[in-house]
């Protein structure tokens, strides 16, 4: 069965690979839903079509790094083919997935707790002992490497974990699953169930859950934690960001260009962490806006299966309408496009009704356009102008989210000052959106809370046991 979903391969190209294996991962093997509810569609992002249905499962709770290497070119290509992403950035994604397993097995280990030594000979430990079953509850724009940065940590600590992909993004999670079977996680430890908000709600809700662990947008990750507090039940909520990045006249520019393009272009520019609110000091901005654009203009969008496509395409209809209508808004509120912000139809005739857009650069912002406030979640990078330091982390910390943040200059100390000025879970210097393993990851304000990756994960996925103990007499007050 498990063959069958990666045999498709290598001689898959777009809009020939049609998915029929189920999807979900219950006691060790694939099974289709007990009790279904209608079949949804899942499209193929490259070319509008559907290459699966998905049957989602309905009142849920009444009814190694070497094998991922084999594997790793196959689940890339499905990856690409329900994503939408270049065939490029997916394989980054499942190195990182494989990454992240092997760093948390290296730290499972590790874990250790404390000696404290009390009078009178007696003294305390600590255990750090597991939580019981977490689940984890995924978005659509890093569907495989979301589940690994789950499931490691948890699976590390001793915990077992039901995880839900997007429903638009069903398809790798359950190979991820397969890939634990094989290296000999016991059955039952991680599984994975498939369904949307009602499957997520279910889950959130269950008794016997100890652990929510969500990734996706703001209105959703507060309703998990409502659901999870009833239950008093622990929570990491990975949200939605608007992020600044801030170029200084003292940078390097070449390097703060190609900054600004990792920081807004990566998977169709569908990034929690993308910093979309560009500040560029007065004084190098038309060098800054020339450079940038010329390099927007040559990512080539096409085809995502194509080792040569840099850009592919949006995760679905309503998806590209909705950022394209925030390209309209900000030009009716005075926002100048540089280039870009449209639907492209790519020349190959079977991607003419893939969901694709020329990535954008718009010029002429303020601070209280929606473009600059709201998280857009496509290829729209936004600039705006800035005079001093002081002036520009004020507009940078003014706003509700707090995920990430970058600074390009030079000038170390203004470097670090600005760092830690800002409000943000990261702070990328000279660079960004770069995800090691060994370093966290989480948001500030209502960018959520709690962390991924880094040893620092392994407090979220436990809990501490004090043992206490005597070895005189026990003192008696009575
Ligand atoms: N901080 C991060 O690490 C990170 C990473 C990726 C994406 N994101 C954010 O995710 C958002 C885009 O993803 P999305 O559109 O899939 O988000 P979403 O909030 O619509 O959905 C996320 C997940 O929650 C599930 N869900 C929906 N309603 C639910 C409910 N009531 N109870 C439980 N689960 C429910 C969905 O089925 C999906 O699996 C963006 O805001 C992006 O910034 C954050």
């Amino acid at each position: 069965m498990a063959q069958a979903i990666l045999d498709v391969m290598p001689g898959a190209s777009t809009g020939t690979v049609q998915v029929s294996d189920p999807l979900n991962f219950w006691a060790g093997k694939r099974v289709e839903p007990r009790q279904q509810k209608n079949a949804e569609p899942v499209f193929e992002p490259a070319t509008g079509d559907c290459f699966f249905l998905l049957k989602s499962e309905e009142p849920l709770g009444s009814r190694k790094s070497r094998l991922f290497l084999e594997k790793r070119e196959k689940i890339a290509k499905l990856e690409v083919i329900n994503n939408g992403k270049s065939i490029t950035e997916a394989l980054v994604d499942i190195d990182i997935a494989w990454q992240c397993i092997e760093y948390y097995a290296g730290l499972a280990g590790a874990l250790a707790g404390q000696h404290v030594q009390l009078p009178g000979g007696a003294f305390a430990y600590t255990r750090r002992e597991p939580l019981g079953v977490c689940v984890g509850i995924g978005a659509w724009n890093y569907p495989f490497q979301i589940a690994a940065w789950k499931s490691a940590p948890a699976l590390a600590c001793g915990n077992a974990m039901v995880f839900k992909p997007s429903p638009f993004t069903p398809v790798t999670a359950v190979i991820l699953a397969e890939i634990y079977k094989e290296a000999g996680v016991p059955d039952g430890l991680f599984c994975v169930v498939q369904g949307g908000a009602e499957t997520g709600t279910i889950l959130c809700q269950h008794p016997k859950v100890a652990k929510v662990s969500f990734t996706g947008s703001v209105p959703t990750g507060k309703k998990v934690m409502e659901m999870s507090a009833k239950g008093v039940k622990q929570v990491t909520l990975e949200l939605g960001g608007k992020s600044p990045l801030i170029i200084f006249k003292d940078c390097d520019l070449e390097n703060a260009v190609r900054g600004a393009l990792m920081a807004n272009f990566l998977t169709q520019g569908q990034v929690c962490c993308n910093g979309t609110r560009v500040f560029v000091q007065k004084d190098i901005m038309p060098q800054f806006l020339e450079e940038v654009v010329k390099r927007t203009k040559a990512i080539l969008v096409g085809d995502p299966l194509l080792d040569s496509t840099r850009m592919g395409a949006l995760i679905n209809k309503p998806h590209l309408e909705k950022v394209l209508g925030f390209v309209s808004q900000a030009k009716l509120q005075g926002a100048r496009v540089l280039c870009g912000g449209e639907r492209f139809v790519p020349s190959d005739p079977k991607l003419v009704n893939g969901y694709f857009m020329s990535p954008c650069v718009l010029d002429n912002c303020r601070d209280d356009m929606t473009c600059v406030k709201e998280e857009i979640f496509g290829p729209v990078m936004s600039v705006l102008p800035f005079d001093t330091e002081e002036e520009v982390v004020q507009r940078a910390n003014n706003t509700t989210f707090g995920l990430a943040s970058g600074v390009f200059t030079r000038d170390i100390s203004r470097a670090h000052r600005v760092a830690e000025n800002l409000e943000a879970g990261t702070c990328f210097i000279n660079n960004y959106n770069i995800s090691p393993v060994e370093v966290p990851f989480g948001g500030y304000k209502m960018s959520g809370f709690g962390r991924e990756n880094g040893q620092v994960t392994i407090e979220y996925y436990s809990q501490l046991k004090t043992v206490v103990v005597e070895m005189g007499d026990v003192d008696n007050y009575f």
